[in-house]
């Protein structure tokens, strides 16, 4: 059976895009692991599935699948293109765009430019929300790793994520505290790790080791998380620009129980077809 599918990036962030509102396919976890290799398959970060909603006040239901074939709540860079997609593809012509995920609603707003703002709700610093085993909501935790201790802010964006501050992104651990902190046995369903350096208060760069993804140019929630860790931490103010290794993006979070907002840019790189194995 062949499957009509798009290939899309945010800030080198790369997804498969498929549509199942006008199509029918199952895939099953080793599917999308042999779509996701990089030799063999399409190769991408992240599968990226458009549904009709379940929930009628919704547009339609969003859902994330990591490289490793993992499902997961949430993923900033992809509903940017996820919004893009659904109104290339005339499924939508809604400027605002309401979508349900396993990590709770979303909102996306396409703005005359062509950039896309996603509203990612009120970031969750209570450890049972990553979840996280910690008896209380610090602002930094001290964690146990390869006998070294480092130190964490702890976050949900719909998705688990921890940000460690470093003095130079360029020269942090990633490949090696990355996958260690990923599957550390206090994250029961393992997390994302950020390296941030502050620049200023209005400017960071970051690196991020995906959860099921390994270390990719670019994550949207990953973005989110540190912005949101920095501010609560004192050192960054909104609106914040993060540098990541495939671009810019903008965050705002004006105050503790407002939504954080996330904008930047979302690229269509070419259609396809596939035929499912
Ligand atoms: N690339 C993403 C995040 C994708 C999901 C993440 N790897 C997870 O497992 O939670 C983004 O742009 O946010």
């Amino acid at each position: 059976m062949l499957l009509h599918f798009t290939k899309m990036h945010g800030l080198g962030n790369d997804f498969m895009v498929i549509d199942l509102v006008t199509q029918r396919a199952r895939l099953r976890d080793e599917q999308v692991r042999q779509l996701a290799d990089r030799r063999f398959g399409i190769g991408f970060d992240q599968l990226l599935i458009v549904e009709p909603p379940r929930d009628p006040d919704m547009d339609f239901r969003y859902r994330i699948f990591n490289a490793d074939g993992s499902e997961v709540e949430n993923c900033g860079n992809g509903a940017r293109c996820f919004a893009r997609f659904v109104r290339d593809q005339r499924l939508t012509h809604k400027h605002e765009i309401h979508v349900e995920t396993a990590g709770g609603p979303l909102t996306l707003l396409v703005e005359d430019d062509g950039q896309v703002t996603v509203d990612m709700g009120v970031p969750r610093f209570a450890p049972q929300a990553l979840p996280f085993e910690a008896n209380e909501d610090l602002l930094r935790h001290e964690l146990e790793v390869d006998g070294e201790r480092v130190e964490v802010g702890a976050v949900s964006m719909g998705n688990p994520h921890v940000v460690l501050r470093v003095d130079d992104v360029e020269r942090a651990p990633v490949e090696r505290l990355g996958p260690a902190i990923e599957h550390h046995p206090r994250f029961p369903r393992r997390v994302n790790v950020g390296f941030m350096e502050v620049v200023s208060p209005h400017e960071i760069r970051l690196r991020v080791h995906e959860r099921g993804s390994g270390e990719t140019l670019a994550c949207g929630t990953g973005a989110c998380a540190a912005v949101a860790c920095g501010i609560r931490q004192g050192l960054l103010e909104s609106p914040v620009t993060v540098h990541l290794r495939g671009g810019d993006l903008r965050i705002e979070w004006p105050a503790e129980e407002a939504s954080l907002r996330m904008t930047g840019p979302a690229e269509r790189v070419f259609d396809g077809r596939v035929a499912l194995a």
